[in-house]
C-alpha cells in the first residue's frame, strides 16, 4: 500500500495465474474464497470449503510467487476463537501476507447475492480479536469485511466498521458498495485503509482506479476477473473441439507453448538440469 495507491490486487486462482499477474506488473495478489470453491472444488461460494482447501491453494501460490497474497478466509473456518486462531497460524506459516474475515453467518453467501445473514457486531468483533490475537507477525494484516450495507444500511454498516477497527482490524473491506460516496464515508468513519471489491456482474459498478482514488480507496480488488475470463476461454475451446473435431478455430486464443514456458521460467530449470547432472536419462555420461 505504501508503493501503490490505490493498490490493485488481482485474483489468482492458482500458481500459474499468480505468475502471470506478477509478470503483468501487479504488486499484490488475491486468493478468492469463491474461486477456491468454484475453481478448485467445483462448488458454490456458500461456506462449504474448509481451511484445508484454502490452505492447499494458498501454499501452492506462495511457493511459486513472492508477491504478497491476500486470502479470503470467509467467516474464519469454524465458530470458535480457536478455529480462527488455527486458521491464522496456518496461513501465516505458508507465507500469506493478509486475510479478510467477514461478518456473515457461517452458512455464508457471496457478498453480491441476496439473502445474506449477519452475526452481531459483537460476535464479529470476537472474530477479529481472535484473528489479531493469533498473529505472530505484525506485518500480517487482518481485514474486517462487512456485508451489512445490504441488510442494515449505510449508518449501521459504518458503526460496524468502527467497532471492527476498535477490535483491531487493519483495514475495512466494504462489501457490495454502490457509490464512491459510500467508500468515502467508510474511510472518514474509520480512518483505516478501505478495500473496494470491484467484482464483475455484482452490485458494485466497475469503478476505475482513478475514480476510486478520488474516494480515498486504498485497495482495489479484482477477485475473479482472470478466473471468469479463463473459464469462458475453456468453455469456448471445449465446445469448439467437440463441434469441429479440431482445435484449429481456437488456436488464436491460446497461450503458446513459448509463452507458457516463459511464464513458469521453464528454460532456467532445463539449464540447471543440464548443469547439475553429468549423466543423461539412460545413466550414460554426457
Ligand atoms: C470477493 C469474494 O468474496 C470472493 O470470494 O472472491 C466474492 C466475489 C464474487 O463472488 O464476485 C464476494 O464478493 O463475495
Ligand atoms: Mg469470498
Amino acid at each position: 500500500m505504501q508503493n501503490e495507491k490505490p493498490l490493485q490486487i488481482v485474483g489468482a486462482i492458482h500458481a500459474n495465474h499468480a505468475l502471470l499477474a506478477e509478470q503483468a506488473g501487479f504488486k499484490a495478489i488475491y486468493l478468492s474464497g469463491g474461486g477456491v470453491a468454484a475453481g478448485s472444488l467445483g462448488i458454490p461460494d456458500l461456506g462449504i470449503t474448509s481451511l484445508q482447501d484454502v490452505l492447499i491453494d494458498a501454499e501452492r501460490i506462495t511457493n511459486a510467487c513472492s508477491l504478497p497474497l491476500l486470502v479470503d478466509i470467509d467467516t474464519g473456518f469454524g465458530p470458535s476463537a480457536f478455529n480462527i486462531e488455527r486458521t491464522i497460524r496456518a496461513l501465516l506459516k505458508v507465507g500469506v501476507a493478509a486475510v479478510h474475515i467477514e461478518d456473515q453467518v457461517g452458512a455464508k453467501r457471496c457478498g453480491h447475492r441476496p439473502g445474506k445473514e449477519l452475526v452481531s457486531a459483537a460476535e464479529m468483533c470476537d472474530r477479529v480479536k481472535a484473528a489479531v490475537d493469533a498473529r505472530t507477525d505484525e506485518n500480517f494484516l487482518i481485514g474486517a469485511r462487512t456485508d451489512a450495507l445490504a441488510s442494515e444500511g449505510l449508518e449501521k454498516a459504518l458503526e460496524r466498521a468502527v467497532a471492527y477497527k476498535a477490535a483491531g482490524a487493519d483495514f475495512i473491506f466494504a462489501e457490495a458498495v454502490h457509490t464512491l460516496e459510500e467508500y468515502r464515508r467508510f474511510r472518514a468513519a474509520t480512518g483505516l485503509p478501505i478495500l473496494a471489491n470491484i467484482t464483475e456482474f455484482g452490485q458494485t459498478p466497475l469503478f476505475t482506479v482513478a475514480q476510486l482514488a478520488t474516494a480515498a480507496v486504498d485497495m482495489v480488488l479484482y477477485p475473479l476477473s482472470a478466473f471468469r475470463a479463463a473459464n469462458k476461454a475453456a468453455e469456448n475451446v471445449y465446445n469448439s473441439i467437440r463441434r469441429d473435431g479440431t482445435q484449429a478455430a481456437e488456436i488464436h486464443a491460446m497461450q503458446t507453448r513459448e509463452e507458457l514456458y516463459k511464464s513458469i521460467n521453464y528454460y532456467a530449470y532445463e539449464n540447471k538440469l543440464d548443469q547439475l547432472f553429468n549423466t543423461d536419462q539412460d545413466g550414460k555420461s554426457k
